[in-house]
């Protein structure tokens, strides 16, 4: 008896180990009886998935924590079809017709797993999912994102794209991962923050874009933590090492500090700020509604620099790993690009919309490689709906996991090879049915015509200015874009490439 404690001797024996027995009973028989109700009774119980997934959260979340869930999806979509239960509560599509019937119904929100507040107090960003917000952001960026407004911002993305080329004829070999982030990173921060990070000209990434880039681990984490509302935030909060604590700190730092000194600035300036600026000077004038407030404007600035680098980066990425592995598509678009032009300043925004080929291989490069592999659900709303033509109960979260809606070979016949060809001519519109890398409806990327503008002129200006092609010593690690890791975003490999000026 001396072994129990003190408290527990008071306690009469068979009662102790009786309440023990029972609570053990029970703590194996709850997590059964759910399993088992998950299975047969749960509303989607007639939907097709393996049992690992229909029964329990589990194997998605270990999917996502291992970075392999964009390609283990696509595996079950090949084994189960175009609608799959991939968690008890969710369905993955890739049939094309749940493109609209997901994301163009107004009863179907974006779902708070993802980017869900880390405080009450936080405001909210345009990738949260209060539908207010949401709206409000939306009205405050359009201004940026008309085609004029892209024109005049591609006036500043033209010139941290020159100051690339300039940088890259001084070497001989170089990481154009690095490189494409490099860039993509100065121009979003430029016309978000007022600043760029000077990565580009420095030739090293700034520690800003560096710390940035690991965010995508943690989204995941956060992403699979939220879907068990056990107050784990808060214990993560207490375990996050010292050292990843304070460069959190410095980060959220330094985006306040330069977005109050963009706040700051006199004058008008042509960037994404100017745009919340002008619709707030309207709304207060004519009182016709809330406007944005500073801490807001902070932190949607810092979701646009990241929206609008990593993915355009990303899709950049990928083009030139295919073409570079691609010699006839390489030669078609290196052609293309160098009849049209005879000098770089006319390779601008407006120059190189209407070139076929060079359309086609970044389509390609986005359709194997997409920056948003897996997607951010979707949750139906009170009383349900009805997708591709199946009911579907209120709560049951929805996603089209563009990695595999890309690569599933109905929608794209050799659905792992490199052929630009689907985009060009009449193929183009059996491919687009299938193929939103921007999202569409309400939630669809503010950011599309800009970042097809940034990829056509960093691709046409790479190719006018140099011969381009892998090492002798390119030490690919992987045979297909799709081995790479993928958390929120895709952990890419570097790609050492040789640059010959022309
Ligand atoms: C190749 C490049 C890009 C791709 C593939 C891409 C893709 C996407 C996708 C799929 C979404 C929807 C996310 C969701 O709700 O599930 C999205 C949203 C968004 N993107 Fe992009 N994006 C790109 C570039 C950009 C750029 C350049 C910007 C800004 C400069 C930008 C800003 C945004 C913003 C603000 C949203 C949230 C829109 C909303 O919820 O209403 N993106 N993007």
């Amino acid at each position: 008896m001396a072994i129990l404690p003190s408290s527990l001797q008071a306690l009469p024996l068979p009662n102790v180990l009786q309440s023990i027995a029972i609570l053990s009973t029970l703590l194996i028989l709850i997590p059964l009886l759910i399993l088992l109700y998950n299975l047969t009774l749960h509303p989607l119980a007639t939907y097709p998935g393996p049992l690992t997934h229909r029964s329990s959260r589990l194997s998605w979340v270990l999917a996502l924590q291992r970075g392999t869930l964009h390609a283990d999806l696509l595996a079950l979509h090949n084994t189960y079809g175009p609608i799959v239960r991939v968690a008890p509560n969710e369905l993955s599509y890739t049939d094309p017709q749940a493109w609209k019937d997901i994301y163009l119904n107004p009863r179907i929100a974006r779902a708070d797993l993802w980017f869900r507040k880390q405080d009450p107090k936080e405001p909210y960003s345009i990738m949260g999912a209060n539908e207010e917000a949401h709206a409000r952001f939306k009205r405050a960026f359009m201004g940026g994102f008309s085609e004029m407004a892209v024109r005049e911002c591609s006036v500043t993305m033209e010139g941290y794209v020159s100051k690339m080329m300039g940088m890259l004829r001084q070497q001989e070999v170089v990481d154009l991962v690095q490189w494409l982030n490099m860039v993509t990173f100065d121009v979003s921060g430029d016309l978000s923050f007022g600043s760029s990070f000077g990565s580009t000209v420095a030739g090293k990434p700034h520690e800003w874009v560096e710390i940035s880039n690991s965010f995508g681990v943690g989204i995941a984490l956060m992403a699979s933590l939220n879907h068990y509302h056990l107050g784990l935030m808060k214990l993560l909060k207490r375990v996050i090492p010292a050292r990843t604590r304070e460069r959190m700190l410095w980060h959220k730092q330094l985006t306040h500090e330069k977005v109050g000194e963009r706040l700051r600035m006199e004058g008008t300036r042509r960037d994404f700020v100017q745009c919340v600026l002008d619709y707030n000077r309207e709304r207060s004038t004519q009182e016709k509604g809330r406007v944005c407030t500073p801490e807001e404007i902070e932190l949607n600035m810092s979701v646009l620099v990241f929206a609008g680098s990593e993915t355009t980066s990303t899709a950049l990425a990928s083009t030139l790993w295919y073409l570079l592995r691609d010699r006839e598509w390489l030669d078609r678009v290196v052609q293309e690009v160098r009849q049209t032009f005879s000098q770089e300043e006319d390779i601008q925004m407006v120059t190189t919309s209407k070139m076929p080929i060079l359309n086609a291989v970044i389509s390609e490069g986005m359709r194997l490689g997409p920056p948003s592999a897996i997607s951010v659900p979707r949750i139906v709303g009170k009383g349900g709906e009805v997708v591709c033509g199946k009911r579907v109960p209120e709560g049951t979260l929805l996603a089209m996991n563009q990695y595999a809606v890309f690569r599933s070979a109905s929608n794209f016949p050799s659905p792992h090879t490199f052929d630009p060809s689907r985009f060009m001519g009449e193929a183009a519109e059996k491919s687009s049915a299938s193929f939103y890398p921007f999202l569409l409806g309400r939630h669809g990327c503010i950011g599309e015509k800009f970042a097809w503008a940034e990829m056509r002129v960093i691709l046409a200006r790479l190719f006018f200015n140099f011969d381009v092609s892998l090492t002798d010593t390119s030490s690919s690690t992987i045979k297909d874009w799709g081995e790479q890791k993928t958390f929120i975003f895709w952990q890419k490999e570097q790609l050492e490439v040789k640059l010959k000026a022309v």
